[in-house]
């Protein structure tokens, strides 16, 4: 007998499957755990602090706990005595997941019963198998489970029929076949485009197509991290490293283990940072802060900027050798405006998934709107695009997106040329009211001669018309 079937409930009949709680700080190993054991019908909780993992074990018992010792607000030994004195061993099958340097813990943690210890770093598929070993096969999906085709987004994420786009896909499934005959460690593919043109979702598409797909994909934004950590959060540090180093703490690229690492807008590291980057894609193997150490690396690497990076080697703001090394492959992502044909798949899957988000109808699109969306210029690209929808959904008229329940910030057909710094948008607003008000006056209200005087469509003046509450 297995350990889920000790776990039925005495009565015996059918009862919902018990989720694995899975409690780690380092959220995107835990993410990256729950997604694998998702795809293979485990149903997971996760928490990144002793606090969540307590109130999630108040709701009832997990048919599993996966446990990492360290964790910011308390230590997995505390909370496994817990989890022993509320349910008592062996009912509760815990894994405790510890570092090499953890021995005293991993003891420690068998002596309070923990059902069974694995060594960081961990392959996710030795999790699964201990966890198979625990709890016996996944419970049968459940009836709630979307259906993989009853939604308009595609598996891999991207949206759009554009040939602009259809060369994305081609363009990927090469860089995949590429990927999959390298012997070892893949090339690093470096992902080119403007903001928010989904160089993200492009990074994540490479990784599911290439043979890590059940390992963790970890995104980290150089340049939302501060200089100062930006190396503690890459490469780890000891404790002590630096005046706030507590705790020893892996770095995130050790984090991904055998996943892919995809750095975002890489341009924006300091120089100094990107030498110890290219020595580490040299050697493949890095220190963590304040130890001598060298820790074998055996993640793939994928970048991706938004920025030239020639033109920033040529002014000496990023390493040519790293530049180099980083574009062995490229891919290169179009604005928005380039693929306009694509944009009623993305408003409408935009517009179906807000909906979904806050049970609201799915609305209809006014053909009007899809006009003037298809006739912005989207400088924010996709993520604009999606930003928009949401806004107009949630504020908009109930049912349906009309013109005048789109945001847009400038960029239409006639003045894409300024984009207003802040405080400049009230002042291009006044103007174009106003030049609308006298254009109709002097048309005599007739909005197609005021469209004509003003050299715009009928339909971008009827959506002006709406956003200003002008009545001709
Ligand atoms: N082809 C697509 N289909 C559907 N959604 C997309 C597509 N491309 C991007 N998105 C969505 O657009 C938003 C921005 O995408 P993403 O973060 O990948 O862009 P990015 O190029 O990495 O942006 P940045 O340069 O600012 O980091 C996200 O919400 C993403 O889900």
């Amino acid at each position: 007998m297995n350990v889920a079937q000790e776990l039925e409930p005495e009565g015996g009949g059918p009862r919902p499957a018990r989720p694995i709680l899975v409690v780690d700080d380092e959220a995107h190993f835990a993410r990256a755990i729950c997604k694998h054991l998702g795809k293979h019908g485990f149903e997971c909780r996760e928490a990144n602090r002793v606090e969540t993992a307590k109130s999630l074990l108040g709701e009832g018992r997990p048919a599993a706990v996966l446990l990492d010792m360290r964790l910011p607000d308390g230590s997995g030994l505390d909370l496994l005595r817990e989890i022993r004195e509320r349910w008592n061993a062996p009912q509760v099958p815990v894994v405790v997941m510890t570092a090499y340097s953890e021995v005293d813990d991993a003891v420690e943690a068998m002596k309070l019963q923990a059902t069974d210890y694995l060594r960081k770093p961990l392959d996710l598929e030795q999790i699964q198998d201990a966890l198979k070993d625990l709890v016996g096969g996944p419970p049968k999906p459940s009836k709630k489970g979307r259906s993989a085709d009853s939604s308009p987004v595609p598996d891999d994420g991207m949206i759009g029929q554009s040939p602009a786009m259809k060369g994305v896909r081609e363009r990927i499934e090469r860089l995949a076949r590429v990927v999959a005959s390298a012997k070892d460690i893949p090339p690093t593919i470096l992902i080119h485009g403007e903001t928010g043109t989904g160089k993200e979702v492009a990074a994540q598409a490479l990784h599911e197509r290439s043979a890590r797909h059940d390992q963790p994909f970890v995104p980290v934004d150089c340049g939302a991290l501060p200089n100062d950590l930006v190396e503690a959060e890459l490469f780890g540090h000891e404790k002590g490293a630096y005046t706030h180093a507590q705790e020893r703490r892996a770095g995130l690229i050790e984090s991904a283990g055998a996943g892919t690492v995809l750095l975002d807008e890489v341009g924006e590291l300091p120089l100094e940072t990107q030498t110890k980057l290219l020595a580490m894609l040299g050697r493949r193997t890095m220190r963590r802060l304040g130890s001598n150490q060298q820790v074998p690396i055996r993640c793939w690497v994928l970048a991706a900027t938004n920025r030239d990076l020639r033109e920033e080697v040529e002014a000496g703001r990023f390493r040519s050798d790293l530049y180099y090394r980083l574009s062995e492959l490229q891919l290169q992502l179009p604005p928005l405006r380039e693929r306009m044909t694509d944009i009623p798949l993305l408003a409408q899957a935009f517009a179906a998934e807000t909906a979904a988000d806050f049970d609201l109808p799915e609305p209809r699109m006014d053909p009007e709107t899809l006009e003037i969306l298809q006739g912005y210029q989207w400088p924010g690209n996709i993520r604009e695009l999606r930003h928009v929808i949401r806004q107009a959904v949630l504020l908009g008229t109930e049912g349906v997106l009309r013109p005048g329940d789109l945001e847009l910030d400038g960029g239409g057909e006639e003045d894409s040329a300024a984009i207003p710094e802040t405080g400049e948008t009230l002042r291009l607003r006044d103007v174009e009211m106003n030049l609308v008000r006298r254009a109709l006056e002097r048309a005599g209200g007739n909005v197609s001669q005021a469209a004509r005087l003003l050299g715009i469509s009928r339909t971008s003046l009827r959506y002006r018309l709406e956003k200003y509450h002008i009545k001709p």
